[in-house]
């Protein structure tokens, strides 16, 4: 264990998961730990700017497919430097090494510093992980750095190139719907994203316990950048499978926005993190999300949700998670 890392929730959540054999909701843990390994889909995205336009179409095809089938795939070639990844990832290492008050208490990127899940009831609801949500709004101000003032310039860097690829492959997915790729850009920008910085701290605890509780993304799309440490599971044809970590790629989900937007042609997928007994893993997600006040509507009628704005979307999640303890999500808006 990280002699920083200090977790207030430590003995709560150690009496809990004592419980958790009796208050699991009735899923059977040890089926849970025999785990089939897949690889996602992998698409080389040098094909998006090749003059063959048979290359280019083929591309912009997996990108489809994968997001219809997948709701998950990767990314080779995305253009983004490694050198700006392995920095990104240095700086996010040195800010979660701070002691636990300082990340807590002192301000930094915008208050944003949320550890598990001070709400968990049951073993269910716990995030064995730390994590600050920030808005990209907040990301160039200076004085939301404190002591961290080298963080800022690689975050300013990191999310311009989240951004642009964020919206290239959002781009993809709308021209492939037939619509006008003008939507995204006016919809989305750099005021309405997120980046959100995770770390997941050794759990001894048990090999059940989740470092991130099984979710979707509430956005349009995710961009994530994990290290080799693995963890991250996914649902496919109804079971959960693990992610085959691969460092040369980004992995990139589908979120709520582009499931509803898209009439249920993308799919949303719940994914979920599993803790690690032994290591401590590291990733960054980057949130593509439009304005608060823009409608969501479907590209095609009949549509299968009512018309929403983002602000009410995310102030639905926020009433669930405090009243029922998770997320509901899109079957909500379902008409
Ligand atoms: C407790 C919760 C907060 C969260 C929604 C959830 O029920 C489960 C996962 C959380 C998460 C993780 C990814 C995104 O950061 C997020 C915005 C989302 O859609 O699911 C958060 C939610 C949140 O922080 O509000
Ligand atoms: O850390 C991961 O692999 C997944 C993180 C995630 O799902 C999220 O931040 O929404
Ligand atoms: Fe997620």
């Amino acid at each position: 264990m990280i002699e920083s890392w200090n977790p207030p929730l430590l003995h709560d959540y150690s009496k809990l998961s004592r419980r958790s054999s009796h208050d699991d909701g009735g899923t059977n843990h040890s089926a849970k730990l025999i785990m089939e390994e897949c690889e996602l889909p992998l698409i080389d995205l040098s094909g998006l700017k090749s003059k063959d336009e048979r290359q280019k179409i083929s591309c912009e095809n997996a990108i489809a497919k994968a997001s219809s089938e997948w709701g998950f795939f990767q990314v080779v070639n995305h253009g983004v430097s490694l050198e700006l990844l392995r920095k990104m990832r240095r700086e996010q290492m040195k800010l979660f090494k701070a002691p636990f008050q300082m990340k807590a208490n002192c301000g930094i990127l915008n208050n944003s510093y949320r550890w598990g899940n001070s709400t968990a009831t049951c073993p269910k609801q716990f995030s064995w992980s730390e994590a600050f949500h920030i808005p990209l709004t907040k990301i160039s101000e200076a004085d939301c750095y404190g002591e961290f003032t080298t963080l800022r310039e690689v975050m300013v860097e990191y999310a311009a190139a989240m951004q642009d690829l964020a919206k290239s492959l959002a781009g993809v997915l709308v021209r492939n719907l037939g619509q006008k790729d003008n939507i995204m850009r006016e919809i989305c920008n750099e005021n309405s994203c997120f980046l959100r910085l995770n770390h997941y701290p050794p759990c001894q605890i048990s090999p059940e316990i989740f470092g991130l509780v099984p979710h979707t993304d509430s956005d349009f799309l995710t961009i994530l950048h994990q290290d080799q440490v693995g963890g991250l599971q996914l649902m496919k044809d109804s079971k959960w499978v693990a992610v085959k970590p691969n460092q040369n790629a980004l992995i990139v989900n589908i979120g709520d926005l582009f499931q509803a937007w898209s009439n249920d042609v993308y799919k949303s997928v719940e994914h979920k993190v599993m803790a690690n007994g032994k290591m401590e893993r590291f990733s960054i997600a980057y949130f593509l999300c439009p304005s608060y006040d823009s409608l969501i509507g479907s590209c095609k009628e009949p549509s299968i949700y009512r018309k929403f704005t983002f602000g009410e979307y995310r102030y639905q999640i926020q009433q669930d998670v405090k009243l029922i303890g998770h997320k509901v999500g899109l079957s909500t808006f379902r008409l």
